[in-house]
Parts: structure tokens; sequence; C-alpha cells
């Protein structure tokens, strides 16, 4: 008998082990060995700490946690250094151990390795990347697969969408994937530059064509000569100005300021927009035969309020890009920053959250991005859409919960993976909060 139960103790995937009241291991199961990296010969006997060393043992200990409350501990994250010193995350469950009579003896704790789970993590947001892109928005999943099958062409792209949604990455994925790839690609924001500026920028001028011309200068059709323009903010263009562009895009030949001869540009053209078209030629504002000329494959880049589902996977992409470049080890979001990014808008969009993620890693120096690190315009303006109705942290977790359950129709899988916790986790707040049948 005593074997048997040796046996499926060794079984366990989980680590397990026990310890006396005086925090001594009496007993450490085979994945713990392998979790730790230590054998249960080196531990048994050692205090716990020393053995299964994370970063809780003293201020948050999850055994004495149960001893003090008489209550099991689940699901604790933390952080532990192992036997190589390398440090993984864990999570912890604790109980306490009483014999045949019912008398505390110690406690047991187990625990799990969360590497795979953070590694699937990333690896899910690794699937989801497309040229810098990271989405798995049905929108963006089908804009992605139609510029594929464009990029080949030499048609001209239009990009609408709202500030920071990724028009130029955009441009820039129709340029890594058409045949022109290792020619230049030349940015314009025509929409920074007044008129008569943005004219000799884009087409150049002669030596001599004004005061200031001592020598040629080549426009960025010249510069973009076998490779691609990008024309932001093309709507923001004079009428005199889309006369000439219209002349560029049907022909390819422009006239440089002051030159004689006309010049031609084989450029791939990709033009975007923050504003529609379609509503600036029904204002007048906009040329229709201009329109017509760049409508070709319109991309229109949805915001991110309207694809939330995006916000854990864009979040995970940008802490491992800036823990990358800074070297910091930040593992995620605690739940509450998470939830607040979830209910944020986002006006600046993907550009806003970046920053975001950016100015919590300045500010972060611990493994989790709590509330306190996150820009206070955001959290000023959840505070400010919850101030008639005052809600505490836990309110906004709950409402986090329910509205992407709902926007999941129920699926726990999916609205875990979204909100960027574990299923079991999500099972115990949905339990918690007691909205099981709120969806
Ligand atoms: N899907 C995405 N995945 C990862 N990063 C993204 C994504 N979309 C945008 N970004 C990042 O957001 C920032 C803004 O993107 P970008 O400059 O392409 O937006 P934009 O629409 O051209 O903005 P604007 O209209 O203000 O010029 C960039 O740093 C870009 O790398």
């Amino acid at each position: 008998m005593e074997q048997s139960c040796h046996d499926i103790f060794d079984s366990i995937e989980e680590g397990v082990f026990t310890v006396d009241l005086n925090w001594r291991i009496t007993s450490f199961n085979r994945a713990a060995e392998k979790i730790t990296g230590v054998s249960g010969k080196e531990a048994m006997g050692q205090p716990c700490g020393q053995v299964f060393n994370t970063n809780i043992c003293q201020s948050d200990c999850a055994i004495r946690k149960a001893l003090e409350t008489n209550q099991p501990v689940f699901n604790l994250p933390a952080y532990m250094t192992r036997s190589d010193s390398t440090r993984i995350p864990v999570a912890l469950n604790a109980t306490i151990l009483r014999d045949h009579k019912g008398r505390m003896i110690g406690g047991v704790e187990t625990f799990r390795d969360l590497s795979s789970l953070s590694k699937l993590r990333k690896s899910f947001y690794r699937h989801h990347v497309f040229e810098n892109m990271v989405s798995k928005d049905q929108k963006m999943l089908e804009i992605f697969s139609t510029l594929k099958q464009i990029a080949d062409s030499d048609c001209i792209v239009l990009i609408e969408g709202a500030t920071g949604t990724g028009k130029e990455l955009l441009a820039k994925a129709v340029h890594n994937n058409s045949p022109k790839k290792n020619g230049p690609f030349v940015p314009v924001n025509c929409g920074a530059l007044p008129d008569t500026l943005i004219e000799s920028e884009l087409f150049g001028y002669k030596a001599g064509a004004f005061t200031d011309a001592k020598s040629d200068k080549p426009g960025r059709f010249e510069r973009a000569q076998n490779g691609t323009i990008f024309l932001d903010e093309i709507g923001d263009i004079s009428h005199a100005l889309q006369v000439r562009l219209l002349r560029v895009l049907e022909d390819g030949s422009y006239e440089p300021l002051g030159a004689v001869q006309s010049a031609r540009t084989n450029a791939r053209v990709v033009v975007a927009s923050h504003r529609s078209l379609d509503k600036l030629v029904e204002e007048r504002k906009f040329r229709e035969d201009l329109y017509f000329r760049v409508n070709v494959i319109k991309f229109s880049l949805p915001k991110l309020v309207n694809r939330k589902e995006d916000i854990p996977l864009l979040v995970d992409y940008f802490i491992d890009r800036f823990g990358q470049k800074t070297k910091k080890k930040i593992m995620g979001l605690t739940h509450e920053a998470m939830a607040a990014l979830m209910l944020y808008d986002w006006p600046g969009n993907i550009r806003e959250l970046e920053h975001a993620i950016e100015h919590a890693f300045l500010l972060c120096k611990e493994e989790r991005i709590g509330l306190r690190h996150l820009p206070d315009k955001l959290l000023t303006e959840i505070n400010a859409a919850f101030a008639n109705n005052p809600r505490t942290l836990k309110d906004i977790e709950k409402n986090a919960i329910l509205n992407a359950l709902r926007r999941n129709n129920g699926k726990k899988l999916v609205t875990a993976r979204e909100l960027g916790i574990n299923k079991n986790t999500l099972r115990r707040k949905i339990v918690g909060y007691g909205i099981e049948g709120s969806v």
C-alpha cells in the first residue's frame, strides 16, 4: 500500500512536497525534482525556502497562508529560482497536512511549471504576426490574406484607418511582399507640409528653379524608383496638387520644378488617409477622378476599440519587444492592469497602447505591470467613466470578464486567452463573482 502511494505520488505531473511544522521537507516527488532541479535526496530535511526558492517565500508563503487561514490556497503565481539559477513562473497550491487524528502536522504544496504556458502565449502571438503586425481579428486576417494576393501586382493600394491603426506598417507590408521589396520604401506625410513645399518634396527641382535652388534636388518619386512611395494623408492635399498627382498616377510622368523635360517614375504607389476619401469626395474636397484612380484595392483598418481581443496579443508582443530592448524581465500584467487596458477605448489606437506599455516598462520594477505603472491619462479616463457610479477594481475586473465572455459567446478558453489569464483562474473568478448564468 505504502509503495503504491509512493508510485502515485511520483507519477503526478505537478511538483509536490510536504513540510513539517518546522518547514523542513518531509517528501519530495519526482516532478518536484524535475522542476526545481534538486534531487529528493538533497531536498529531504532541508528548509523548504532553500530548496523551493520563490520570490514570495518570505512575504507570502503559500503554506503559511494555508496554516494561518485554515483554508487551502489555490493558484498563487510566483517565480521560482531553479538550482541552475534560471527563473521560471510557477502556480502554487497549498493546504494543511493532518495526521489520522486530525492534528496539524505540517503542509503540502503542489506547483506547476508555467514557463511552457508563457512560451505557449508567446508562440500564440507569434502565430498571429504578419510582417510585424499582430492580430487575430477576422477583418485584419482578411486584410493580410488579400494583401498577399495583390502584393505581386503593381496596383495602387489605398489604406484608410484612424491614427495609430497601422497604416504605415501595412504599407510597408505591401512593399515587403512586392517584387520591388529590394528597392526603397519612401514615406511622405502629405498632411505635414505646406503645398509649395510638398510639390518640391514629391517632384524635386532643378538648379535655378527658384532663388534658393543652387543645385538639382531629386524628389521622393525619383528616390522611390524601383521601390514604393507611400503617400500618407493624401486627403489633405490641395486641388492643384491633386491634379498633378493624378497625372503621375495615370502615366508615371511628372515635371520637377524648373525642368524642361518630364521625368518618369516606376514606383509602386500606396496611399493612406485617416479620413474616408469617399466622404471627402462627397464634400468636394477630393477630386472624384483621383479617387477612382487610387481606389483600386482598399484596406480599411479597424480601430482598436473594435478589436479588443487583440489587446492581450499586442501586449505580449510589446512586452517581448521592450523586454529584448531593455533586458528587463517583465512577464506580463496583473489582472487589474489587463482589465484596465480592456476597458479603455484607445483613441490613439495601437500606437497609444504601444506607448502605454513602454511607459509601464520604464516605471515597473516588478515582474508584472500593475495599474500604477499605466499612464495617468488612461487611469483618469477609466475612473471618469465610472465616476457617477463608483466602482472598486473588483467591479472593473468583473465587468471586463463579463464583457469578454459575452464577446466570445461564453467560450471560456477564448475568453481566458483574450484576458491573458489561464482557464482555471477564469473559472475561479466566474464562480467568485457569481456570473455563471449572466452570459
Ligand atoms: N497590428 C499591429 N501590430 C503591432 N504593432 C502595430 C500594429 N499596428 C500598428 N502598430 C504599431 O503602432 C504604431 C503606429 O502604427 P503606424 O504608424 O503604422 O500607424 P498609422 O495608422 O500610420 O498612424 P498615423 O495615421 O498616426 O500616421 C507603430 O509603432 C506600429 O509599429
